[in-house]
């Protein structure tokens, strides 16, 4: 081969090993573009989220800064003393009236110019400052307070078979509650006087109301739920009246089944304590026990009484003659949650793979209201997506959306607690 041939040579393998060179260093520079565009947009996603997260924080923050101003303004409207509840009786010149007091004596005072002279009429009920005994307000007509806090309901339309995993507490209320209502006569001719309340007791949503609901159904009896914290109102004297008026509510709708939700919020055990704010529930929890004690019944009105927290109940309540049987009702068991969740999904268009067996092995600790919940919660996953089957995730979904709120709820009421 003559040298020109080897020069020829040299240059042909030198120039094809710079191509080489130059064709992976050009794959090098793609590769590192590929990776840095890539990090870009997985920086850009970060970014995003962080602001995201950002504004959800932001947002938390007003939401918790909102919660405890709530929760603040409602403790002190609990810590101010109540007021004295009274009816005008004349109104006179110069911004003068008089009034009776709902404790009896009748006072002369004086009102500010600036409240409305129309409501200020002979029978219009007042509020009055325990002190100075000016007039704060004046209060809604009897009528409307009568009805504030007292749900009424004819006939409820809740049955038995829509409560799971109570059965043995729907023997029991069946036996004290329905049956006297239904047969009074059976206890006549055995010359026993029926059982005259019941108290359930358990933690929230365990299905107590559910249960009065159905005796009520059960019997053609009317309805009348009150919520004991509605007996605790500011105006002297007007806790008590609310409960005699409940009790004749109940003797012109006979027959009739009185629901007293969240009873611990008047009989709780009496406290040595002197607040006016105590000794206003007090008095109300010492109308309640002469209502039940003077309380003939005629087998035509049932008593249910419910509380999460039979703990704290003042023992007088408790005697017989007033609630003469405690009924747990606590948290559903496995067996308890498969027949709650077969209710509520009944009419759920369900993906055949949704196994309410698995889901209910999964839900230990929830009651039946939050069962409830994450079936609401798992059909609103399905239609939000569009879809006319409520599938398996949906439920875990639902779960962990229940659960976490059961987590913010805890946590607001430790809230609520810190800034008490
Ligand atoms: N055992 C149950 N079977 C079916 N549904 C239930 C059951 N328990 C609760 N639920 C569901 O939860 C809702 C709330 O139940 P309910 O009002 O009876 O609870 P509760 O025990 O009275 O609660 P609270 O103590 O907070 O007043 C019911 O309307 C029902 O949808």
């Amino acid at each position: 081969m003559s040298p020109m041939d080897n020069i020829n040579d040299l240059e042909n393998s030198s120039k094809e090993q710079l191509v080489e060179k130059v064709e992976s260093m050009q794959e090098e520079i793609d590769s590192l573009k590929e990776e840095n565009s890539k990090a870009k947009s997985n920086l850009m996603w970060k970014v995003r989220k962080l602001e995201k997260d950002k504004v959800l924080i932001e947002n938390e923050k007003i939401r918790l800064e909102r919660e405890t101003k709530s929760l603040r303004s409602e403790v002190e409207r609990f810590r101010s003393p109540p007021l004295v509840l009274a009816t005008i009786t004349e109104v006179l010149d110069d911004y003068r009236m008089t009034v009776k007091s709902s404790t009896g004596p009748s006072f002369l005072v004086n009102y500010s110019k600036f409240l409305d002279e129309k409501l200020l009429v002979p029978g219009s009920r007042v509020a009055l400052n325990q002190q100075t005994f000016g007039i704060v307000e004046v209060l809604p007509s009897e009528k409307d307070a009568n009805v504030t806090g007292m749900e009424i309901e004819t006939k409820p339309d809740i049955t038995y078979d829509k409560i799971g995993g109570l059965e043995e507490q729907i023997v029991e209320v069946k036996e004290t509650v329905e049956l006297p209502l239904k047969e009074p006569e059976l206890f006549e001719k055995i010359g026993i006087d029926p059982p005259k309340g019941i108290l359930l007791y358990g933690p929230p949503g365990t299905g107590k109301t559910l249960l009065a609901k159905a005796v009520a159904n059960e019997t053609n009896a009317t309805f009348i739920k009150i919520v004991a914290s509605e007996f605790v109102k500011k105006y002297i004297g007007e806790g008590a009246r609310l409960v005699r008026e409940v009790f004749e509510l109940a003797k012109e709708k006979a027959p009739a089944i009185i629901f007293i939700d969240e009873l611990d919020a008047v009989a709780a055990k009496r406290l040595k304590s002197s607040t006016s704010g105590d000794r206003e529930v007090q008095r109300t929890l010492m109308q309640l026990l002469a209502e039940l004690d003077g309380f003939e019944s005629r087998g035509d009105i049932g008593i249910i009484g419910a509380t999460n927290r039979p703990d704290i109940l003042d023992p007088a309540l408790l005697r017989p003659g007033r609630f003469d049987r405690f009924i747990e009702v606590p948290l559903p068991n496995d067996d308890g949650r498969k027949q709650i969740l077969k209710i509520h999904t009944k009419n759920m268009a369900l993906d055949e793979e949704a196994d309410l067996d698995l889901l209910s092995s999964l839900t230990d600790g929830l009651s039946g209201a939050d069962l409830k919940a994450v079936c609401t919660e798992a059909g609103m996953f399905a239609i939000r997506e569009k879809r006319d089957r409520v599938t398996v995730t949906d439920f875990m979904d639902a779960v962990e959306k229940v659960l976490d709120k059961e987590h913010d709820d805890e946590f607001i009421k430790e809230a609520g607690v810190m800034f008490a």
